[in-house]
């Protein structure tokens, strides 16, 4: 049986809304949940096989995006909250109850300060953004996924229709190595 990449692509990837408002999350404790609203649709959402994301048990993939962090508000519940990790670039707020992780901010000098990190799956309404590409495919072995079965993920991710990379995608790269130019004089800082 092929592995489940995320039970929200296994089946196949439903389209979002253009325009899609927005809404709001919840953590998985069955009461007192956090919740955090959001008031726009999301950006870049991709699957992410890195080791630090969140993601659903027996899924080797999480699903995660973007949202401008004044777009997000901690709306319930945010005494449960607290950072996984504090010498991480992404501050992943997760709730310590049920460890699920409701935002990632980055608070230092970096290309995506501004941008906060969510997962979708966490809301009950749909039209969300849908999946745009898988990043950090080969970081899953690092998580023991055997190396043999790396084909078979990737092909799965192609005929979804999603591009597959081992960091992030041309843009996110492109903005990266931007501000890089920037810092280091290499491109005007105007540009
Ligand atoms: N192989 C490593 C990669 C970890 C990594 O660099 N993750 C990325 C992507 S997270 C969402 O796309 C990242 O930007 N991390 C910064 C951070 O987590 O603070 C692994 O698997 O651990
Ligand atoms: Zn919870
Ligand atoms: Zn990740």
């Amino acid at each position: 049986m092929a592995p489940s990449l995320h039970p929200l692509i296994d089946n196949g990837i439903t389209k979002g809304r253009e325009d899609f408002p927005g809404g709001k999350l919840y953590c998985h404790c069955p009461t007192d949940k956090v919740e955090v609203t959001l008031s726009s649709n999301v950006a870049h959402n991709h699957a992410c096989g890195c080791s630090k994301c969140w993601k659903p048990a027996g899924a080797l993939f999480s699903i995660v995006a973007v949202i401008p962090r004044n777009n997000l508000k901690v709306t319930a519940h945010e005494e449960k909250l607290k950072i996984v990790d504090e010498s991480a670039t992404i501050q992943r707020h997760a709730c310590q109850s049920c460890g699920v992780h409701l935002y990632g901010r980055i608070e230092t000098e970096h290309p995506f300060k501004g941008l906060d990190f969510v997962h979708v799956e966490l809301s009950d309404t749909k039209g969300w953004q849908e999946p745009q590409f898988a990043a950090f495919v080969s970081s899953i072995i690092e998580q023991g996924f055997n190396p043999k079965g790396m084909d078979e993920v990737r092909s799965k991710f192609k005929s979804l229709g999603l591009e597959t990379y081992d960091v992030l995608s041309p843009p996110l790269m492109d903005l990266i190595a931007t501000f890089t130019a920037k810092k280091t004089g290499a491109l005007p800082a105007n540009l």
